[in-house]
């Protein structure tokens, strides 16, 4: 069995750049930030459930929290100490499967 290259932890000018392409997004203190608010439990458990498959396939998972129709979550990479390519991968994922769900904000 193979295993899959870690990536690297991004530059600041790096996450710049990419963040540039995630509005909703913003960068805390090494991770990547986003709140969605959904029509109701159902499509937040559902949203989450999606992303849960992506982080399975990706191998790369979300810190996250739910309450009723929020989803809070944060990205980043702890093999790393920081943010590399995985996390904006996963944080793109989630906007289109948030849009998919019904996400309010
Ligand atoms: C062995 C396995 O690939 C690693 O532990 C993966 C699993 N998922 C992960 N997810 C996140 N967010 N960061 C990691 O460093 C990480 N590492």
């Amino acid at each position: 069995m193979t295993t899959a290259a870690r990536p690297t932890k991004l530059t600041e000018a790096e996450i710049e750049q990419r963040a540039g392409d995630l509005k909703a997004w913003s960068v805390e203190a090494g991770k990547l930030h986003r709140a969605y608010r959904f029509p109701n439990f159902d499509e937040a458990f559902g949203f989450m459930s999606a992303v849960a498959l992506e982080a399975k396939a990706l191998d790369h998972h979300p810190e996250w929290s739910n309450v009723y129709d929020r989803v809070v979550i944060d990205l980043t990479t702890h093999d790393a100490g920081g943010l590399t390519k995985l996390d904006f991968i996963l944080a793109a994922r989630c906007e289109q499967l948030a849009a998919d769900f019904g996400a309010r904000s």
